[in-house]
């Protein structure tokens, strides 16, 4: 049996991984500091408490379970925030990694999954964007993300370490069966704060700028459900086990949805009116970002379940209810 750490393996993304790693017979490894992830969100496995920062935590990890590969969630995640505290991003998402690669080095551990993401591209030249876009980060979050995957390349070709970055377009929805779903704290996500502002959790949800360069003025995002990430991480994790080169896919449904159309469907499954707010444009937002997500399909037999964004929502909201009910 492998023996697969889960880095970040709390938070959203991370802890539906760790539940499809166990139903698909890995044993699986958390590391997390619980910083913005929960520990009841880690439904199994074996957890422990640490930072990324702290490298006799990490050391203890790797000197007590012998570790086959690695999936590296942790990050902060925010590209508001980022814009104004870079500090903070760059020393987490970039410094802690190389804490982290570094330790795995240690220990003879060369294979690794890495959390990256659509940021990377910044405002596209072409959509869909593709693997060999040009990289141009708009934000210091897209650029933690653009300097760890260079930081990633450069440890293959010195010391081995093979990695397949995933960058994933707008994570969104939850477990179909409810045990999961997103829960960060404060939500600055979509999806979920729209959700709110439906079930009445939120006065009103915040349009951020309707002046960009899209039909209806707003952004325009590829929502991707958490569902197919996961599957897109047990194929990668497979491929790489196997012996796969290092790699880099776009994950996202290829279509793009505004800003607008999201409340708008979100108003159809919901059955809710829900209060908007038009507001000032977000710092470090581009307009429109779609993915070309052929590669991922073609290389990794990816094959998305859940890619209508009706679904997307309808499992939000399924699991917004539960949260709701849960504070009552
Ligand atoms: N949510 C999205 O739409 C999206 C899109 C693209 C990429 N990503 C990337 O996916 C990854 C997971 O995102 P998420 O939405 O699940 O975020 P999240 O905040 O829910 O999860 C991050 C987890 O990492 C842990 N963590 C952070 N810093 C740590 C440290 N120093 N040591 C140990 N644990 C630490 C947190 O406690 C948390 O459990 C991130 O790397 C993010 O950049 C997310
Ligand atoms: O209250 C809100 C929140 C968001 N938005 C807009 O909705 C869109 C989606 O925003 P959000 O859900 O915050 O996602 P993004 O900022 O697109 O970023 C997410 O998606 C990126 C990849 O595209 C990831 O890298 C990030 O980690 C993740 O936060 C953007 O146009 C926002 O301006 C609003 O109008 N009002």
């Amino acid at each position: 049996m492998k023996t697969i750490l889960v880095v970040g393996g709390a938070g959203y993304i991370g802890s539906h991984i760790v539940k499809q790693l166990l139903k698909a017979g890995y044993h699986v490894v958390i590391f997390d500091n619980l910083s913005t992830g929960y520990r009841k969100a880690v439904l199994g496995g074996e957890f422990f408490l640490g930072d990324l920062a702290n490298r006799d935590d990490l050391q203890r990890v790797f000197q007590t379970y012998s570790i086959d590969a690695v999936m590296h969630f942790a990050s902060f995640i925010q590209v508001g925030e980022s814009v104004h505290q870079p500090n903070k991003y760059y020393q987490n998402n970039v410094v802690n990694t190389i804490n982290l690669l570094d330790i795995m080095l240690a220990h003879g551990v060369k294979a690794c999954i890495f959390s990256s993401t659509a940021a990377i591209f910044g405002e596209p030249q072409i959509i869909p964007i593709d693997e060999k876009h040009p990289k141009n980060p708009a934000n210091p979050y897209g650029r933690t993300k653009w300097m760890v995957e260079q930081i990633l390349a450069d440890y293959d070709k010195a010391y081995d370490l093979r990695a397949i970055c995933l960058r994933y377009f707008n994570a969104a929805g939850a477990d179909p069966e409810c045990q999961l779903g997103e829960c960060h704290e404060p939500e600055t996500h979509l999806i979920p704060l729209v959700l709110q502002t439906a079930s009445g959790r939120r006065k009103s949800i915040t349009v951020f700028g309707q002046k960009y360069d899209t039909p209806d003025g707003t952004c325009i995002r590829d929502y991707v459900h958490i569902q197919d990430l996961c599957q897109a991480h047990i194929l990668a994790l497979e491929q790489l086990l196997q012996g796969a080169s290092s790699a880099e896919y776009n994950l996202g449904n290829g279509e793009g949805f505004s800003v607008r159309e999201v409340i708008e469907t979100a108003q159809q499954v919901t059955q809710r009116a829900i209060n908007v707010i038009y507001g000032d444009n977000r710092a470090g937002d581009t307009a429109r970002l779609v993915a070309d997500a052929r590669k991922a399909r073609q290389e990794l037999g990816w094959n998305p379940q859940f890619a209508d964004l009706k679904t997307i929502i309808q499992h939000a909201w399924q699991w917004e209810l539960q949260q709701l009910k849960a504070t009552e």
